[in-house]
């Protein structure tokens, strides 16, 4: 697939050695720091500098619709997801809130989303028009999506994560928004990590214990009837969906190809990046994983991708919401590199050698 790059730039070993070899000079016992450090590191090494900077970060936040939320899946009706597009564009949701806080920008990209939005959010300058096709088909009855529109869409992602580099943001906060991409998101996980339905799939906005059973049921229906397997990423990201998750895939690749720092997200973000990394195992090293969603497959999800996440808040929002809390420790661990004196510089005495 022409948008899926052959290889990603290597990590700056020479930088990441810089970064750590400063960071043993700092007025502070070696590795007292902790994950911080080793947070530092990898941010040089992403950058290729040995003082590297996120700031600003750019938070995208792709939105699509589910043709699976007819077979009742989510607590909540399909049209919620056009009307949290007016929610971002006008500021109200939980990550515009933490976007301002953090100062990052914020652009929703309409990637599927089934109901029309209103008149007056076309042409504001925070909602890009990138609709590949309104919502997927309902996975149980027939593939998600074609080849192309999969392929679309990430293009659509790789593109909107270019034009941010372009704009001079030096990290990438990838979000979503879309009703019933929690079972979407639980599908691929099951198809491509090998997790039993019993243990990978949630509550998602807030659905009973009897819609839970009719949810995994659901799932099992779609993936029986589905043609996908987990050697095939591509293919199961077809079958199921969906278009924000494929523009996710994109935008992490596309971030990665200009060495921006990625901060995933949760279950729904990090079920995409197992994508992108399936295709393109290399994306792993430019991956930063800020929370641990209470949605129990995201547990799954980060082992198979072997990530530690910075916090655990017990939140499970999507939005990019988790990710945009855990990016002042990403501009800390930046700051702590270039703005805390050396040893030499503040005059205080190095460790005793024995
Ligand atoms: C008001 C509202 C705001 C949200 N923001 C993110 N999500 C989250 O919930 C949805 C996934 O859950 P499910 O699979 O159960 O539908 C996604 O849109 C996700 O981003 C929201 C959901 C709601 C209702
Ligand atoms: O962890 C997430 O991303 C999540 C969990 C539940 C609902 N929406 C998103």
């Amino acid at each position: 697939m022409s948008v899926i790059p052959d290889r990603l730039p290597s990590l700056d070993r020479a930088a990441a050695e810089r970064a750590a070899r400063r960071l043993d000079n700092l007025t502070k016992p070696p590795g007292s720091l902790g994950r911080l450090e080793r947070l530092a590191i990898d941010l040089a090494a992403i950058q290729g500098e040995a003082l590297p900077r996120v700031t600003p970060p750019k938070i995208l936040v792709f939105a699509a619709d589910h043709g699976v939320a007819v077979e009742g899946v989510s607590a909540f009706p399909q049209s919620v997801t056009a009307q949290m597009v007016a929610n971002f564009v006008t500021g109200g949701a939980a990550v515009n809130v933490f976007a301002r806080q953090h100062g990052a920008g914020l652009e929703v990209i309409d990637v599927g989303v089934a109901t029309p939005l209103s008149p007056e959010l076309i042409g504001h300058p925070q909602l890009v028009d990138d609709k590949v096709r309104p919502g997927t088909a309902n996975m149980v009855k027939t593939d998600a999506m074609s080849p192309e529109e999969t392929e679309q869409a990430i293009g659509v992602g790789f593109r909107a994560a270019e034009q941010a580099v372009a704009s001079g943001y030096r990290s990438l906060i990838v979000g979503e928004m879309g009703i019933a991409n929690t079972t979407a998101s639980s599908a691929l996980l099951a198809v491509l990590h090998d997790v039993s339905l019993e243990s990978v799939v949630g509550i998602g906005t807030g659905i009973d214990d009897t819609c839970l059973a009719h949810k995994r049921s659901v799932i099992r229906r779609a993936i029986d009837a589905r043609c996908v397997d987990s050697s095939d990423p591509l293919g199961a990201l077809v079958a199921l969906g969906g278009l924000e998750i494929a523009a996710m895939v994109g935008a992490f690749l596309g971030g990665a190809a200009h060495r921006l720092p990625l901060l995933v997200d949760g279950f729904i973000a990090t079920v995409a990046a197992l994508v992108a990394c399936r295709l393109c195992p290399s994306l792993r090293d430019y991956l930063i994983f800020g929370h641990h969603s209470s949605e129990p497959g995201h547990g799954a999800a980060l082992a198979a991708l072997n990530a530690h996440p910075l916090l655990d808040l017990e939140m499970r929002l999507g939005e990019g919401s988790g990710a945009a809390l855990a990016f002042p420790l990403l501009d800390s661990a930046c700051r702590m590199l270039s703005e805390m004196a050396t040893f030499s510089d503040a005059g205080i005495d190095g460790a005793v050698t024995s």
